[in-house]
């Protein structure tokens, strides 16, 4: 997969002295859905409205299939569709009107037969000829997403899509997000929301205080989440782990007392069972075992705090 997205090295400090942005370097990849995780004022709508046009940067290099977006803005730009976070629609307007001035927008031809496939996919073609006023808080979203794909772009933003929705139209916009990739847009979506994350990314990048923290394909946070540790609380302290448990890297914490084995759920097996016997056959006695596991939002937040520390 090549990137369509390149971003390198951009900040951006604005008008009254306040960095945003401290050097963020990103490629977005052909395809993908990619999840920008991060706290509020961390810079998501920041790097998402520089790279479509609408903020300045103060240094980097940002290009969008190729064509650079400050010298070659206009080829860039109509690569892009952007969903904003505030819905600012015209409420007299007809779906349908609004849709294709969009496109109009972008210098496209009339296309009624695509505007009425997108309206069709966001279950928005029985509303065409509805004036905007007349939707609910639900429908104009979808609205939104209408018109940013109106111009028939290969990369949409998503800023925080599912701020403030109910539960179930935030799962008729994880379908549709999942639609549209498979349409063979690229999608990036500002989030919040963890599970937003988990649900329909490919990618998940973490953003705190202007930079990025980490960028990894979901399966190898997942793996990292599906790492849970087993502790071995023993009832006297220990000088050393045993070397006939030198097998499992167990670690040696809480004043010596106890053992903590770290192991893999999605493993075949654990090793749980073999690693009690032998260590009873240490002649080691227990007091208590528990077992804790790490989640992809205990990633985070460690991130964050490890940062700000
Ligand atoms: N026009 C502006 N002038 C000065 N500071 C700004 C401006 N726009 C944003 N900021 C500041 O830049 C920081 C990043 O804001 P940004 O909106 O990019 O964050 P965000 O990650 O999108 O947050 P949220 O999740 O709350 O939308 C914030 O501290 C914000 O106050």
């Amino acid at each position: 997969m090549s990137a369509i997205v390149s971003a390198s090295d951009v900040t951006k400090t604005y008008d009254g002295g306040f960095q945003a942005l401290k050097g963020v370097s990103l490629d977005i990849m052909e395809g993908e859905i990619l999840a920008l995780l991060g706290p509020n004022g961390a810079g998501k709508t920041t790097l998402i409205s520089i790279i479509c046009g609408m903020v300045n940067m103060t240094a980097g290099r940002i290009t969008v299939g190729g064509h650079e977006i400050t010298t070659d803005y206009r080829a860039a730009r109509r690569l892009i569709g952007l969903v904003p976070q505030e819905i600012a629609l015209e409420p007299f307007e007809k779906v349908i009107n609004t849709v294709r001035f969009s496109r109009g927008l972008f210098g496209k031809g009339r296309d009624d037969a695509y505007l009425e496939k997108i309206l069709r996919q966001l279950s928005l073609w029985d509303k065409k000829d509805a004036r905007i006023k007349e939707l609910s808080g639900g429908m104009k979203r979808r609205v939104l997403i209408a018109k940013a794909l109106a111009h028939e772009p290969r990369v949409l933003f998503l800023d925080e899509p599912t701020a403030g929705v109910d539960v179930e139209l935030r799962r008729d916009m994880w379908e549709i997000v999942r639609g549209l990739k498979a349409d063979g847009v690229t999608i990036i979506l500002t989030t919040h929301y963890i599970e937003e994350a988990e649900a329909i990314a490919d990618r998940v990048g973490v953003i705190n205080a202007g930079e990025i923290l980490l960028v990894k394909g979901k399966a190898e946070l997942m793996t990292q989440m599906g790492q849970k540790e087993l502790w071995i609380e023993l009832s006297e302290p220990l000088e050393a782990v045993p070397k006939a448990l030198s097998q499992y890297n167990l670690r040696l914490c809480d004043q010596r007392r106890n053992l903590i084995y770290t192991y893999d759920t999605k493993g075949e097996r654990t090793g749980i069972t073999k690693l009690l016997s032998e260590v009873a056959k240490a002649g080691l006695t227990l007091k208590d075992v528990a077992t804790s596991q790490s989640s992809l939002e205990d990633i985070f937040v460690g991130l964050v705090e490890e940062q700000s520390a």
